[in-house]
């Protein structure tokens, strides 16, 4: 001992203290329940839809379980409830997200998915909310319309390319809301490029084997040098940031020339360069403001696409939808969101279309600190796994909940119910809340009641004209889509053709 310096043995004796603190926190609440898992791998999830696994450990474990991924000590969240009180009641804790090592290496922690910056966060959603509030929304409407009218007639010339047709419909709708921007016809090269990043955004935050990088597993890998073999992802990863850094600049550099002119129309950018200089970073304004199409894009699509695969495999509803919106709203124009209130049954096909196959089937957070839930411990930094498929396939709240069922909710009183209503929740919770929430709800609604009003949508037949029933099969990554499927998609009637004709004609 009289080798040690008094520094020396103070700096030990804090050490130790540190680390009893620290063990005895960590000790004296216990681990959540859980899957014990395997020496060193822990629990193995399996690589296609994991969620499915992890709904029926919560049937074992309780609606918020522990388990170890690797080195990662993980919770997932089944249920509502216990998600608000977590995500939203303890908001200051469970708000953030730390990028996939991917997204980080591209660039693609500046903006608002993967934003770690408290300050910058609150930026970038207040610039966001400014296109995408309820009220704001209000100015987008014939935007909205204006992209449903066009996919009702792309779909008259090119029905069986209807999958494809759908990637328009929310890009037009961001790239107006986010810069004003008009698409100029079928091959719009802008509309092309955003279309792209949109990938590379899903591409990068994948953290499944087949459709991820292993990098977002094994962060280390990124401190090896390039030249090793595997390293590939280094050099895909700087094309994108760059690919994505002269898109974004482009749109913002042509809105803050059209405002100069006066010549910019309405939208997120133009009104922000219109606000005192020093309201809003340069930077937030090149970084934010396309997370309109590179967050609305892939997940309004998957809505879109799961709804024809549910019109396609459930005939009845169909029918009982058209009924009501020939009822409603009659043959001589074409449906719009402000009819919501007074289309129930159609309302009922949006909320089981974001129920049955939820286009983000699970989400994740990551604690900035140790915190105990009803006695046990959740760790700083670990990963917090918001099972969205878990609520949303609840059978006891959700009888049959495979089946897509729109009569669940011709009871309006359950429209709103923060515990039942997949639109309370499906887009998340607390200050991580999708901002997109009222923009998708109401694209889509516009999208599937005008398709209801003026297409059938039904089995394809094969050469022996025996009807093919596609399977609801879905893509893995981090939004999920149905695999392509095919399906018959015909206009109602020659009416229903000239009336879209008619939309098609008010617009040019
Ligand atoms: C049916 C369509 C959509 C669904 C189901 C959906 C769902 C979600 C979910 C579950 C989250 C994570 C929330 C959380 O962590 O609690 C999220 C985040 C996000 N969504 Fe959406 N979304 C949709 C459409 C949109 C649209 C249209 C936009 C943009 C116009 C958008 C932009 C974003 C952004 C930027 C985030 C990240 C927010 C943040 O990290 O602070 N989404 N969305």
């Amino acid at each position: 001992m009289d080798l040690l310096s008094p520094g020396i043995a103070g700096c030990l004796a804090l050490a130790t203290v540190l680390l009893y603190v620290r063990f005895v926190r960590r000790t004296r609440e216990p681990p959540l329940p859980g899957p014990k898992g395997y020496p060193l791998i822990g629990t193995i999830l399996p690589r296609e839809s994991p969620w499915v696994k992890m709904t029926e450990y919560s049937k074992i474990y309780g609606p918020v379980y522990g388990l170890r991924i690797l080195s990662t000590p993980t919770v997932v969240i089944s249920s509502v409830q216990a998600a608000r009180e977590i995500l939203k009641g303890r908001s200051s804790i469970y708000s953030n997200r730390i990028p996939p090592k991917m997204a980080e290496l591209s660039g693609m922690d500046e903006g608002v998915l993967f934003q770690t910056h408290t300050a910058r966060l609150r930026q970038g959603r207040k610039l966001l909310a400014s296109g995408l509030n309820p009220r704001e929304l209000e100015a987008y409407e014939p935007t909205m319309n204006e992209a449903a009218t066009r996919f009702l007639a792309d779909l008259i010339q090119d029905p069986e390319n209807f999958l494809s047709h759908i990637h328009k419909v929310p890009t037009a709708v961001a790239l107006d809301i986010a810069y004003g921007y008009i698409i100029k016809g079928h091959d719009d090269p802008y509309v092309s490029r955003v279309g792209m990043l949109a990938k590379y955004f899903e591409k990068a935050a994948a953290f499944s084997i087949d459709e991820g990088y292993t990098v977002n597993w094994f962060p280390i890998l990124s401190y090896l040098p390039s030249f090793i073999p595997g390293m590939s992802f280094k050099t895909t990863a700087s094309k994108w940031k760059a690919e994505i850094s002269e898109t974004f600049r482009e749109g913002l550099d042509r809105v803050r020339d059209e405002v100069r002119r006066g010549i910019a129309r309405q939208s997120v950018l133009s009104r922000a360069f219109g606000d005192d200089d020093g309201v809003w970073s340069e930077d937030v304004l090149l970084r934010c403001a396309p997370q309109l199409f590179t967050g609305g894009s892939d997940t309004t699509i998957s809505a879109v696409s799961t709804f024809f695969l549910a019109m396609t495999l459930y005939p009845e509803v169909q029918v009982k939808a058209q009924e009501e919106i020939d009822r409603v709203i009659g043959p001589d124009r074409l449906p719009t969101c402000a009819d919501r209130e007074s289309l129930l049954y159609v309302s009922g096909v949006l909320r089981e279309t974001i129920r049955w196959h939820t286009p983000i089937p699970c989400a994740y957070r990551n604690p900035v600190k140790d915190d105990v839930y009803e006695g046990f411990f959740i760790e700083k930094d670990s990963t917090i796994l918001v099972n969205f498929w878990g609520m949303l396939q609840n059978d006891e709240v959700y009888p049959e909940p495979d089946k897509f069922k729109p009569e669940r909710w011709v009871d309006k009183s359950l429209h709103g119910d923060k515990d039942v209503d997949p639109l309370e929740f499906a887009f998340g919770f607390g200050r991580r809340l999708c901002p997109g929430k009222y923009m998708a709800q109401e694209l889509v609604f516009t999208v599937i009641a005008t398709i209801l009003a003026t297409f059938n949508i039904c089995k394809a037949k094969d050469a022996d004209e025996n009807e093919i029933t596609p399977i609801a099969e879905y893509t893995h990554g981090s939004i999920i889509g149905p695999v392509p499927f095919k399906c018959d998609v015909k206009p109602r009637s020659k009416q229903a053709v000239m009336l879209v004709e008619h939309a098609v004609n008010a617009l040019s």
